[in-house]
């Protein structure tokens, strides 16, 4: 017969066994003191009683977001540098500590964490890039697999249920599932995948429509209006530079529609996925359009083309990245390529999506930086603009009661998988939090001298 087991053991740092309930106890006395602004017991249980700074409370706070809340910089570089705090942890309502300084006006705080998350992220981009090539070309061929094979049904069929990966996080997984395209209640297009979640949405259209026009305003404006075949006429006879466009992920085409209003007298787009594929196809763009090509494949395989000779090095004037359950060692390595890719003439720009930690001003913030200064280290300099996108509903998508597997997407059904009838805004989730974030941040990347 079994009794009740004993309380988790764990070792302390003086070796002496420390059950779990005696370590969350001493961690929310540390998250009390720093509450208290308590120095001398703050610099005790951190130094000396080695509390757990990563432990939450009831509201999911840790240490750090108690001394991100009093503002306390002394606090802050203590838990993280003598301590053991995680600067990325959200709270119960997915505050991390540096949105709490942020909401608190607390700038110095605030500074201290971003500076945390920074060095954190480049460290860790450093070490993923140092492990990554034989994960990425496994992923890789994956991915090729569920494409080029059309293995949708075999993978989703074959895999049990608890070792399924998630379409909306695993490159592969998404490639190998089906899509769904349909209108919102708001009246918005979007794409949603197996699981319900937005792939795309028509209310990212004035984000594509300003990244379009930043990418070819200032070189190509006077293209607008004009016919294509008159344009490559002038560019041939060298009255004019040509315009050579490659988009990575069509979506919707929203970006491809606004960058087509320059007429490119080429325009690449990397689409790897069947139903993405066919929905351009019944929406025209593979009928006589001229200097439109799509490569059908993932944007690894164009690369692998590019250098096995297969597909021509062309040097694009404009190269605009936004696929969709990568990860930002995919952007990251993408990136690379961008010296490759990009033409030398002085026009070319090169724009991604930035929805990178979107849901935290926080990471939000990280990101930037980190991409930015990713870009400075193979060559391109950044600049960013602003767009709004906070009008209401603007931001979330509206789940649509079930994905293309037939489960529902939200986390509203009954144990027994029955619907529940939902009401405008229930179930709806979120990717960007505008009331975080606040505005979009656009991107526009040149190479420098
Ligand atoms: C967010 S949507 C792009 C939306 C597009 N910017 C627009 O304006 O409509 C992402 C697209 O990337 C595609 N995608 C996903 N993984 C990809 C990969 N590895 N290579 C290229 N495209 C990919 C998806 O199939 C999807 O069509």
């Amino acid at each position: 017969m079994s009794s009740a087991a004993p309380p988790v053991q764990i070792t302390g740092s003086d070796e002496a066994p420390i059950d779990l309930e005696e370590r969350v106890a001493l961690a929310l006395r540390l998250i009390d003191a720093v509450c208290d602004g308590d120095d001398r017991l703050v610099k005790v249980l951190v130094n000396d009683e080695h509390a757990d700074c990563w432990i939450q409370d009831a509201q999911g706070w840790t240490a750090l977001h108690a001394a991100a809340h009093t503002g306390s910089v002394e606090h802050i570089k203590l838990l993280l540098r003598k301590g053991n705090a995680v600067w990325s942890i959200p709270d119960n309502l997915g505050c991390t500590a540096g949105d709490i300084a942020y909401s608190m006006n607390n700038t110095a705080a605030y500074e201290e964490l971003l500076a945390e998350g920074v060095r954190a992220e480049m460290l860790r981009a450093v070490l993923e890039a140092a492990n990554s090539s034989d994960d990425s070309e496994a992923g890789d061929e994956d991915a090729e697999m569920g494409v080029t094979e059309g293995t949708a049904d075999a993978v989703s069929n074959d895999v049990p249920e608890e070792q399924k990966l998630s379409t909306a996080s695993d490159n592969a997984t998404f490639l190998a599932s089906r899509l769904v395209f349909t209108h919102d209640s708001r009246g918005q297009p979007i794409a949603l995948d197996a699981e319900g979640n937005g792939v795309m949405m028509g209310w990212e259209s004035g984000i594509m429509q300003a990244t379009a026009r930043r990418m070819c305003e200032s070189a190509w404006a006077d293209r607008g209006g004009r016919k294509w075949d008159e344009l490559v006429k002038e560019e041939d006879e060298g009255e004019r530079e040509p315009l050579r466009v490659m988009n990575v992920g069509f979506g919707l085409g929203i970006i491809d529609t606004f960058l087509q209003e320059y007429h490119p007298t080429q325009h690449l787009i990397i689409e790897p996925h069947p139903d993405v594929l066919a929905f351009a196809r019944s929406n025209g763009w593979f009928d006589d359009r001229p200097g439109v090509r799509f490569y059908e494949g993932t944007w690894k395989q164009y690369l692998k083309d590019l250098e096995a000779g297969k597909e021509e090095y062309v040097g694009w004037d404009g190269v605009y990245f936004d696929t969709y359950s990568e990860h930002y060692a995919d952007l990251h390595a993408f990136f690379q390529t961008l010296p490759d890719l990009l033409s030398t003439s002085p026009n070319a720009r090169f724009s991604f999506f930035h929805g990178l930690g979107a849901t935290s001003r926080l990471l939000y913030d990280v990101y930037t930086t980190v991409s930015e200064l990713h870009l400075r280290e193979i060559g391109l300099a950044t600049e960013w603009s602003e767009v709004e996108v906070g009008e209401e509903g603007v931001g979330r998508w509206e789940a649509t009661g079930a994905g293309t597997d037939g489960k529902r997407a939200g986390k509203d059904d009954d144990a027994d998988g029955a619907k529940k009838p939902r009401t405008q805004g229930e179930g709806e989730k979120k990717y960007w939090r505008e009331d975080m974030v606040g505005r979009y941040r656009l991107p526009l990347c040149r190479l420098e001298c």
